[in-house]
């Protein structure tokens, strides 16, 4: 048995206590000075990872060559801290051949590929002492937990608090508070965990879906070297105000041929889509009628459904996640959405924060995002050409705007200002002040001004349905017009 100085055990424990507290955490920044004794804010994470992980092969190697580590060396508790120890070390030993293999299998598609380091990866658990059943669950981790970052630090960037405390909220979402019940109870069982997203329109509610969605654990095939499926199949979202209603419970449930005039294939709906290890995102959840609020209802409770024109039971396992710019509580007070279907929906609830909040809180953000967003258009743009993009929105939008179409509208704020030079807040503001100033100031089109007065209205009321009851135009184009603003 292996006896560890007093020295090497408080090490190994610290290590095994980073090994389970959330990246995106502040106490994950303090365990990482503590352990490195350098001060907060000197060192980013990935350099701060880099430093523990060197520290940490020095520690390991001192007890014995890393090629003959045995987790039977050890025994008690101090076994359970070099396990983990050790897993920490091949974890991050892996980062790199992980990231290319995310990248290699988005590229891909919905084809499961081959993980190229599954041999070496398997062939070290194995000299551990690892059996093949607790190998392929700490594979399937370690996949889960690098997409899990990728897709959170991606998708989610600023450094607002608003928005580190998004990353923070993601991160539990997906592994829980606890890690340790993650790691002993809840992996692969998460189904039953429901999300909701609330949040203003253009905040990024579906790029914060689709993070999630991304990052559920896939199990690890042995004998295939692979996971059991892509993650970009593991993802399935429907934005329901996109079909009229007479589509609707065919796109969630899918219809057999025949099954309505113009079905004239078999068609695969939402649910019928989504893998066993997936999940459904279900967007503008807020704007479904009663009827499809119980059917979906029933879905999510039962786990079946049926396609619509067959009688065929079809089971559905994945996990759901909503999301919706509505005012929730107002609609279930004004009983438009029912209590039922949202006790199903919210086992957690993330509210995904505006960008005039994000940017009283942290003005920095804005040069931040208009580098993401410009990337978007061209490829690695220069600092020069996001620092002159910024001082032209400082210039021309007051300080404190409120930036009714959050980060969409920054998009399109960004473009203009390439092509204009400038940035024309007319629609915005227009939805917030409908009094006529824009319009005393020049001459717009009649269907300008529809679209503003779309945009007003749907400030004003939250709901494509009504600014398209009011205006008399169907909800496709009064839908149309909104987002057009
Ligand atoms: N934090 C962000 N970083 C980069 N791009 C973002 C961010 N948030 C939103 N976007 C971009 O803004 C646009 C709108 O985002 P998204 O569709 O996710 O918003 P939403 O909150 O779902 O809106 P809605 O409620 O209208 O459906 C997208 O092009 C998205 O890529």
């Amino acid at each position: 048995m292996k006896k560890l100085t007093p020295e090497q055990r408080h090490f190994f424990q610290q290590i095994a206590e980073l090994a389970f507290v959330n990246p995106f955490s502040v106490e994950r920044e303090q365990a990482d000075c503590a352990l490195l004794a350098i001060s907060p804010g000197s060192l980013p994470l990935a350099e701060r990872s880099a430093k523990i992980q060197a520290r940490l092969a020095e520690q390991l190697m001192q007890l014995q060559p890393l090629a003959d580590f045995r987790i039977a060396s050890f025994t008690g508790k101090v076994r359970e801290t070099m396990e983990f120890a050790w897993l920490f070390y091949q974890f991050h030993e892996f980062q790199t051949a992980f990231a290319e293999f995310i990248e290699r299998q988005q590229q891909a598609g919905d084809t499961a590929i081959n993980l190229p380091c599954a041999t070496e990866l398997l062939r070290r658990f194995a000299a551990a002492g690892f059996d093949e059943r607790a190998s392929a669950k700490y594979i399937a981790l370690f996949y889960q937990l690098h997409r899990g970052f990728h897709f959170i630090n991606s998708s989610v960037s600023g450094q607002s608090p608003a928005i580190i405390e998004l990353r923070m909220r993601l991160w539990n979402n997906i592994f829980t508070f606890n890690p340790h019940w993650y790691l002993d109870y809840l992996c692969g069982r998460m189904e039953e965990f429901s999300t909701l997203l609330l949040g203003p329109t253009g905040s990024g509610k579906s790029l914060v879906a689709r993070a999630i969605g991304c990052s559920g654990f896939i199990p690890f095939d042995v004998s295939k070297q692979r996971f059991l499926e892509s993650f970009t199949r593991s993802f399935q979202a429907i934005n329901l105000a996109q079909f009229p209603e007479s589509l609707l419970e065919a796109e969630l449930f899918g219809h057999k041929k025949g099954a309505f005039t113009g079905a004239i294939e078999n068609h695969e709906g939402l649910f019928a889509r989504c893998s066993a290890h997936g999940a459904v995102f279900i967007d503008e959840i807020g704007d479904i009628d009663i009827p499809t609020q119980v059917k979906l209802l029933n879905v999510i409770q039962d786990r079946v459904f049926s396609p619509v024109g067959s009688h065929e039971k079809m089971r559905f396992s994945g996990r759901v996640i909503s999301a919706t710019n509505r005012d929730i509580s107002a609609l279930r007070q004004q009983g438009l959405f029912r209590d039922d279907l949202y006790y199903r929906l919210c086992s957690d609830v993330i509210v995904v924060p505006g960008l005039q909040q994000r940017l009283a809180q942290e003005p920095d953000e804005l040069g931040k995002l208009i580098g993401g967003l410009l990337g978007r258009v061209i490829a690695q743009p220069e600092q020069r050409l996001i620092k002159r993009i910024e001082d032209r929105i400082r210039a021309t939008v007051p300080t404190g705007y409120h930036w009714p179409g959050n980060v969409r509208e920054l998009e399109q704020c960004i473009r203009q200002i390439c092509l204009t030079g400038t940035y024309s807040m007319s629609q915005a503001a227009v939805a917030s002040q409908p009094s006529g100033f824009e319009l005393e100031q020049q001459e717009i089109s009649a269907q300008q001004l529809q679209q503003r007065y779309c945009r007003f209205l749907y400030q004003k009321h939250g709901s494509y349905e009504t600014v398209a009851r009011i205006t008399g135009l169907d909800r496709r184009t009064a839908k149309k017009y909104i987002m057009a603003g």
